[in-house]
């Protein structure tokens, strides 16, 4: 079973992770993704959502036309685990 993270595993992941913003409920990670139109939101959904499958761990999102909202949050952990800072890293990998 994974497990949330600690106080000072939280601070040290969120040091590296400066475009997300931590939030409690749930327990978590989100970030806003802003794109040029609804074809590169969902471009981007598209690889993120085979990041998701291949990591076995998946995203709370939604999308209005070119705009996509994330959350990142461990349904087994009840909260936010190391798999939701290494999918954070992957989606920003993405956007390099
Ligand atoms: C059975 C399967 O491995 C689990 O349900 C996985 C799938 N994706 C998941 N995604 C997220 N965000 N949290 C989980 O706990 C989770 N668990």
């Amino acid at each position: 079973m994974i497990a949330r993270l600690n106080e000072d595993e939280r601070a040290k992941a969120l040091a590296h992770l400066s475009n997300w913003t931590a939030i409690t409920d749930p327990d978590g990670l989100s970030r806003r993704f802003t794109f040029a139109d609804f074809n590169a939101a969902f471009g981007f959904m598209t690889r993120v959502a085979i990041l998701a499958e291949k990591a076995d761990h998946h995203p709370e999102w939604s999308n209005v036309y070119n705009r996509v909202d994330i959350v990142l949050t461990t349904h087994d952990a009840g909260g936010l685990s190391q798999r939701d800072v290494d999918l954070a890293r992957a989606i920003d990998a993405l956007l390099e």
